[in-house]
């Protein structure tokens, strides 16, 4: 049995749903995709730094008190000592979950360049590094003989990336746009139902869909990173992320969230990547009201959805959960098992 160490770097709502999957879940996984999961590095801000070579107990992490931190454990230090954690665990994959940066990609930049000069592939849901220097580590990882996977950057665990760059790969695609934002598209709805903006906001927090900093939500910004991500991964085209027009959902009131919808009309977050007939490629980022008839408006709640146009098979939608810890902890195994197809060690 094939068996891959993990170092997780960033203990927050999706690395613990990843750590309870492993946890709860390894007969299962190890009987249907033939390798074992072990998770033998942690670093997170709150709790520190633990390094198990031999595994760490997850039910006993996951089980720590808040305020709790990793000194006093064998291997364990109160300090987030990443660098030095990626560097020297034994890990074969590093999983970065820490927050992002949608200016600098940082720290997360660094653990991923750290992770793979030292020799370890790296799954990440971090969209900062992949919108800001995304080629540049899959170059990295190549001149390692390593994998960067990113399938957790654009909407959560559905399969979006990874399905149209082989899926697709045969057709042109002309435009991609889509409902990019789990926690924006599930505030606009409640607005329709009455709550205020930052109640709205409470509750996605609440419910693990919204960003450490809400304002990348509702401002677009988790948006435009998503749009960059998916014109050069998808249409192979690199638009630098402060070049996308970004409008958020801000300004929009639940008075006109009700008053769009006694006119058939949906608001939505979109986000949207154009090649135009002259080869030129243009995004943006802006709230739409959208006609009932229109493929997008449906779309409700924390779910995403994506339009490819493509020239041989028409509109191809995907759709499902755009945000969620356990939605996006999925997209770390999915990212694991494409090392573990792509022959693993
Ligand atoms: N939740 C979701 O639905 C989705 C999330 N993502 C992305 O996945 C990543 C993780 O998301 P999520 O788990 O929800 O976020 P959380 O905020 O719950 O978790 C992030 C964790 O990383 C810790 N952290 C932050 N900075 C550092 C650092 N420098 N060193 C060590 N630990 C650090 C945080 O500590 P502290 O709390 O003290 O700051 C926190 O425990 C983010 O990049 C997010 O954008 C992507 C798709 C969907
Ligand atoms: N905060 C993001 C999480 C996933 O990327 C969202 O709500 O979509």
């Amino acid at each position: 049995m094939r068996c891959y160490d993990l170092a997780l770097i960033g203990f927050g709502g999706v690395a613990r749903a990843l750590a309870e999957l492993i946890r709860d879940d390894s007969a299962r996984l190890e009987a249907t995709l033939g390798f074992s999961l072990r998770v033998v590095a942690i670093t997170d801000l709150n709790l520190g730094s633990l390094l198990q070579p031999e595994g760490i107990d997850l039910a006993e992490v996951l089980a720590m008190p808040r305020g709790a931190n990793f000194s006093g454990m064998p291997g364990g230090d109160r300090d987030a000592d990443n660098e030095r954690v990626i560097r020297e665990s034994a890990a074969d994959i590093v999983v970065e979950a820490t927050f992002t940066n949608p200016a600098t990609g940082e720290p997360a930049l660094s653990h991923v360049r750290s992770a793979l000069q030292s020799g370890k592939h790296v799954v990440t849901t971090n969209k900062g590094p992949v919108a800001l220097a995304g080629a540049e580590l899959a170059e990295l990882a190549g001149v390692h003989g390593r994998r960067f996977e990113f399938e957790g950057a654009v909407m959560s665990g559905t399969p979006v990336i990874r399905f149209a760059q082989t899926q697709l790969a045969g057709t042109r695609i002309a435009s991609v746009t889509g409902i990019l934002n789990g926690t924006s598209n599930y505030i606009l709805g409640r607005l329709g139902d009455g709550l205020a903006l930052q109640e709205a906001i409470g509750e996605a927090q609440a419910l693990g869909y919204a960003e450490a900093d809400p304002t990348a939500d509702i401002g677009g910004s988790d948006v435009r990173l998503k749009v960059a991500i998916l014109a050069e991964q998808v249409m192979g085209v690199r638009i630098p992320v402060e070049q996308i027009p970004t409008t958020g959902i801000t300004e929009i009131t639940g008075a006109e969230v009700t008053a769009a919808a006694a006119e058939g009309k949906r608001w939505k977050l979109l986000g949207t990547v154009e090649r135009h007939e002259d080869g030129t490629v243009e995004a943006r980022v802006a709230p739409v009201a959208l006609g009932e008839e229109h493929p997008l408006a449906g779309v409700s709640g924390a779910t995403n959805a994506v339009t490819f146009d493509t020239d041989l098979l028409g509109q191809v939608t995907v759709s499902g959960p755009g945000a969620g810890r356990v939605e996006t902890a999925y997209a770390l195994l999915s990212d694991i098992i494409a090392i573990d197809r792509a022959g693993g060690r």
